[in-house]
C-alpha cells in the first residue's frame, strides 16, 4: 500500500460527497477507481511553516493501491472489512479530520504510539460535541479603569432561573425531566445571591461547601460575566482560581447546545470543537492543580473538558486529548508553545475558538525562561486579531451594576453589548508591585496603557507591565480589582524571625520541624540545598521530601501527592521556588524560609502557601545577623508600612522565640546526620560523575582515569572543598553503618531533660502563639499528637 501525495490543482477537483457515497453504497470491498474518485484529504502543513514553496494545497490519499493495467496506472482502493462505504464520502464525527481511524484502517507507521500512555486519568476523557457562541455577555463600556479597593457587596438583580445543562451520553431520552427539577431544590446558597450562576456551578459549589464567594470572586465574577477584561489582584489563597473558573464555566454552560439527530455533514462541519478558555500558569503542579480545581467545579458539566498541557509528560498523549475536543486548557508556555509551533491547526483553532485567556500568577510567568514561550504565544494569538478584536458597539448599553445574565436556556444570547472584547483577557496575581498598582488604578500620572511606554524588554523581563502592554486589550480598559490594596499578606498569617548564624540554620531547622510538627513547606534558594537538607531529614527520620524542578516530573508529582496526604500531617516538604506560587494544600500549618527569599514577592508567595482561605499558619524567616536589615526592607514592602513600623521607623518584625538549650542539646544528632547524608549524597553524585564520564570517553575512544580528572577540578573547586567531598565520599560502608546505628541510639534518647511533660494538652495547637510566646507556653503547644512525636525524639 502507498500513501500518495499530489499537488492541489483546480481541474482534479474532489468528487462531491454525495456522489462518492453512491459509487460507495455500490461497490465492493476493494474497487478500482480513477483518480479523481479517490477521497483525498488537504495535508496540513505546520503552523509555523511559515515559508510553504508552494506546498499549500498540497492533497494526500491513504488506504490506495496502485497498480499498473496495460501501462495505465489505476487506482485501487483498499476497503479489508467492506467498512469503506461510509468512509469514502462520509466522515465519522469522532475521526473528522482522519481518512482512517487506527482501528478502521490498515496499520500505519507510529499508530502504537499515537495510542498513548495512560499515566493519568486524562486519558478517560470523551470527546463531546460543543457549540461555539460568538456573543459575549451584556456589558457597557467605561472609558475609565474601574478600580475595586473593597469587595462590592452590592446586590445585582435577583438571579434568574437557569436552563440545566442538557444530559447526553449519560442520560438517555428516558431521563426522568423532573429530576433536574428537584435537584435543583437541594441549591440552597443564599451566600452566592449577589453572583448569578448557573445550577450546575451552584450544585458544584454547594458539594464543595463554599457557601459565599470570596472577596475576589465577588469583585471580579459579575465583571467578567459581564463581559469585561480583568486585573484581579487578591491576597495568597484568597480563591483568585474560581475567580477566573467560575465565569469559564458559566459561558460554557450558556453556550452549550442540545444534541441534535441532524446528520447533515455540513452542519457537523460547523459545530467543530474548539477550546473555550486558555489558562497559562507557570508550573506544572500549578497547572495540575487549576485543573483539580476546575474538574470539581463543574462536576455537574460532565460534558466539560479540561486538558492539561505541561512539560515532563507523555506529548503523544496531551496531543491526543486536544484532539479529541477540549474546552478549557490550562497549559504551561513551554509545552503550550512546543504544540502550537510544531501541531497542525492549534493556533488557528485557539484564535477561532478563545473566548478567554487567562494568564495565572501573571508576574512570575515571566521570570525563569518563560519569557521568549509567553511572548510567542501571545504574539500568535494576537496575530490578525488587532483589527477584529471588539464586537459591535451598543450606546445604549446599561450599566455594569445594572447588567444581569441572560437566562441559561442554552440557546445563543442575543448582542447587547457595547464593544465587547470577542476575547476576554484575564490576568491574576497576589502581587503586582506598587508602581504598577497605582497605574492601574488611575493613581498615577499617567494612565496605564500610556504609562508602560516601550523600554528595552530585556530589561522589563521580569515585569508584568511588559505582559500587560503585549496583552491584546483592544479598546477596552481592563478593570482592575484589587480586594487587599494595603497589605499583600493573608489575613490569618503570623510572620516572624528566628535569628541565627549563619552556619546554625540546619540546627534552627532541625530545632522547629522538631519542636513543632505539622505539615510544614520549607523554602531553599538554591537545588543543592534541597538536595542537601532532604537526606539529611531523612536520616533523623523526620517525613520530608524534596521537590525542586531537576527532578523528573512524576517524582515531583509523587512527592506533591505524599506532603498533600491526610495521612501524613506532619509531614515536610523541602522547596526551591518552583513550589512558592499557588499551590494549595490543605492543612499547611508552618512555612520557613531557610534562606531569606531573594524578593519581596517571592516572600509573599512562599508564606501564602500557609494560612490559605479561613486556615491560619505561620510564616518563620531564619536569619542571620547580617541578613536582618534585609528582612526589615523585605517584609515592610509588603505590610502597611505605616501601621507596621516601631518607634525607631524600622518594621517591627517579630522575633520568635527558640529554647536555644534545647536546640544545643539536639546538635550531637545533627552533626552525626550529617556525616551520613553528606555521606551518601558524595557517593551518589561520584558514581553518577564517573558513569557519565566513563560513557563520555567511551564514546570518544579515550582512556578515562578519574584521579586524573579530579586532579583537574580540584584547581576550579578549591582544595578544602574537594578533600570534604572526598572524605565523605570515601566512609566506608561499614562505618556508614555504624554511624546509623549510633543516631538510632540518639534519636531514641529525649533531649529535653528538664522539660516536664505533665502539663502537654490535647487539642489544637496555635504555633504560631506558641512561637510568639516562647518556652513558657510549652503546656499549650504541643496535642497528644505532637508529643508523641517530641517524646520519642526530643
Ligand atoms: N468561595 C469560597 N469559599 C471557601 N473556600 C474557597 C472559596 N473559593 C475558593 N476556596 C478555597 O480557597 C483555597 C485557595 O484558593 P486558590 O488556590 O484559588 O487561592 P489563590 O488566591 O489562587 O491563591 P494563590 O495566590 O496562592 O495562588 C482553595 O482551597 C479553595 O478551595
Amino acid at each position: 500500500m502507498v500513501k500518495i501525495k499530489r499537488k492541489h490543482e483546480s481541474t482534479l477537483s474532489k468528487p462531491r460527497k454525495s456522489e462518492s457515497r453512491k459509487r460507495a453504497r455500490n461497490d465492493g470491498p476493494a474497487r478500482l477507481v480513477s483518480l479523481d474518485q479517490l477521497r483525498w484529504s488537504k495535508v496540513q502543513m505546520p503552523d509555523r511553516f511559515d515559508d510553504a514553496e508552494g506546498f499549500y494545497g498540497l492533497e494526500e490519499i491513504d488506504g490506495v493501491d496502485v497498480e499498473m493495467i496495460e501501462g495505465k496506472t489505476t487506482y485501487k482502493l483498499l476497503d479489508p472489512e467492506g467498512r469503506g462505504k461510509d468512509k469514502l464520502g462520509q466522515k465519522e464525527d469522532s475521526d473528522a479530520d482522519e481518512p482512517f481511524s487506527p482501528e478502521d484502517g490498515p496499520e500505519e507507521e507510529g499508530e502504537e504510539e499515537w495510542q498513548g500512555f495512560s499515566d493519568s486519568p486524562e486519558d478517560a476523557e470523551e470527546p463531546t460535541t460543543m457549540a461555539q457562541d460568538d456573543t459575549a455577555s451584556a456589558a457597557s463600556e467605561e472609558p475609565a479603569p474601574e478600580v475595586v479597593d473593597e469587595p462590592k457587596t452590592k446586590k445585582l438583580k435577583q438571579k434568574k432561573p437557569k436552563a440545566e445543562k442538557v444530559p447526553t451520553k449519560t442520560e438517555g431520552d428516558d431521563v426522568n425531566p423532573f429530576a433536574l427539577l428537584e435537584e435543583d431544590d437541594d441549591v440552597d446558597l443564599p451566600g452566592w445571591n449577589s453572583v448569578d450562576l448557573s445550577i450546575p456551578t451552584l450544585r458544584a459549589l454547594s458539594k464543595l461547601s463554599f457557601g459565599a464567594p470570596t472577596a475576589i470572586q465577588q469583585a471580579s465574577i459579575p465583571r467578567i460575566l459581564a463581559g469585561h477584561h480583568v486585573i484581579g489582584k487578591a491576597s495568597t489563597g484568597s480563591g483568585k482560581t474560581l475567580a477566573f473558573g467560575i465565569p469559564i464555566l458559566e459561558s460554557y454552560l450558556s453556550t452549550e447546545e442540545p444534541p441534535s439527530d441532524d446528520n447533515d455533514d455540513d452542519k457537523k462541519q460547523q459545530k467543530e470543537k474548539l477550546p473555550l478558555a486558555l489558562v497559562l500558569a507557570p508550573t506544572r503542579e500549578l497547572a495540575h492543580q487549576i485543573r483539580d480545581h476546575l474538574t470539581a467545579l463543574s462536576q455537574f458539566a460532565p460534558d466539560f473538558r479540561i486538558t492539561t498541557l505541561t512539560g515532563g509528560l507523555s506529548l503523544q498523549k496531551q496531543l491526543r486529548q486536544l484532539e479529541n475536543g477540549s474546552d478549557l486548557i490550562i497549559a504551561t508556555p513551554g509545552r503550550l508553545w512546543e504544540i502550537v509551533s510544531e501541531g497542525i491547526g492549534w493556533i488557528d483553532k485557539l484564535r477561532r475558538g478563545l473566548r478567554f485567556l487567562v494568564i495565572d500568577e501573571a508576574d512570575r510567568l515571566l521570570q525563569e525562561g518563560h519569557f521568549k514561550e509567553v511572548e510567542e504565544v501571545i504574539n500568535l494569538l494576537n496575530k490578525n486579531e488587532e483589527e477584529d478584536s471588539d464586537v459591535e458597539s451598543n450606546d445604549d448599553a446599561p450599566p455594569l451594576e445594572d447588567l444581569q445574565q441572560e437566562p441559561r436556556t442554552g440557546k445563543k444570547k442575543k448582542k447587547v453589548a457595547a464593544k465587547l472584547p470577542r476575547r476576554q483577557v484575564l490576568v491574576f496575581s497576589a502581587t503586582f508591585h506598587k508602581g504598577l498598582q497605582q497605574k492601574l488604578a488611575g493613581k498615577g500620572k499617567k494612565d496605564w496603557k500610556g504609562s508602560l511606554g516601550s523600554g528595552d524588554l530585556m530589561e522589563q523581563n521580569e515585569s508584568i507591565e511588559w505582559l500587560l502592554r503585549r496583552l491584546n486589550f483592544g479598546n477596552q480598559t481592563p478593570k482592575f480589582v484589587d480586594v487587599n490594596p494595603v497589605s499583600q499578606m493573608a489575613e490569618n498569617l503570623r510572620e516572624g524571625i528566628v535569628e541565627c548564624g549563619a552556619m546554625e540554620k540546619d540546627l534552627y531547622l532541625y530545632y522547629l520541624l522538631l519542636r513543632y510538627p505539622c505539615r510544614t513547606l520549607v523554602f531553599t534558594n538554591s537545588i543543592s540545598s534541597v538536595k542537601r537538607l532532604s537526606p539529611l531529614l531523612t536520616e533523623l527520620q523526620l517525613p520530608a521530601s524534596p521537590l525542586h524542578s531537576n527532578m523528573i516530573q512524576k517524582a515531583r508529582l509523587r512527592n506533591l501527592e505524599r506532603f498533600s496526604s491526610p495521612s501524613t500531617p506532619n509531614s515536610i516538604l523541602i522547596a526551591t521556588d518552583v513550589a512558592a506560587r499557588g499551590l494549595d494544600i490543605k492543612n499547611v500549618e508552618m512555612v520557613i524560609h531557610y534562606h531569606v527569599p531573594r524578593t519581596a514577592d517571592m516572600y509573599v508567595h512562599r508564606s501564602g502557601r500557609t494560612a490559605r482561605a479561613a486556615d491560619r499558619g505561620v510564616s518563620v524567616l531564619l536569619c542571620a545577623p547580617e541578613e536582618l536589615q534585609g528582612v526589615r526592607r523585605l517584609v515592610a514592602k509588603v505590610h502597611d508600612e505605616a501601621k507596621a513600623k516601631d518607634s525607631l521607623g524600622r518594621y517591627n518584625i517579630k522575633s520568635f522565640s527558640v529554647d536555644r538549650d534545647l536546640a544545643k542539646r539536639l546538635k550531637p544528632r545533627l552533626d552525626l546526620a550529617k556525616k551520613i547524608a553528606d555521606s551518601t549524597v558524595e557517593k551518589q553524585k561520584k558514581s553518577k560523575e564517573d558513569d557519565w564520564l566513563k560513557t563520555a570517553a567511551e564514546e570518544l575512544g579515550v582512556d578515562y582515569d578519574s584521579e586524573e580528572f579530579e586532579k583537574r577540578k580540584v584547581g576550579k573547586k578549591g582544595e578544602r572543598g574537594k578533600m570534604k567531598r572526598e572524605k565523605a565520599a570515601g566512609i566506608g560502608k561499614d562505618e556508614v553503618t555504624a554511624m546509623r546505628r549510633q543516631l538510632k541510639e540518639l534519636l531514641a534518647k529525649k533531649v529535653n531533660a528538664g522539660f516536664s511533660t505533665r502539663y502537654l494538652t490535647s487539642g489544637t495547637v496555635n504555633i504560631a502563639q506558641a512561637l510568639l510566646d516562647g518556652d513558657k507556653m510549652h503546656e499549650n503547644i504541643m496535642g497528644v499528637e505532637k508529643m508523641r512525636v517530641v517524646d520519642e525524639r526530643m
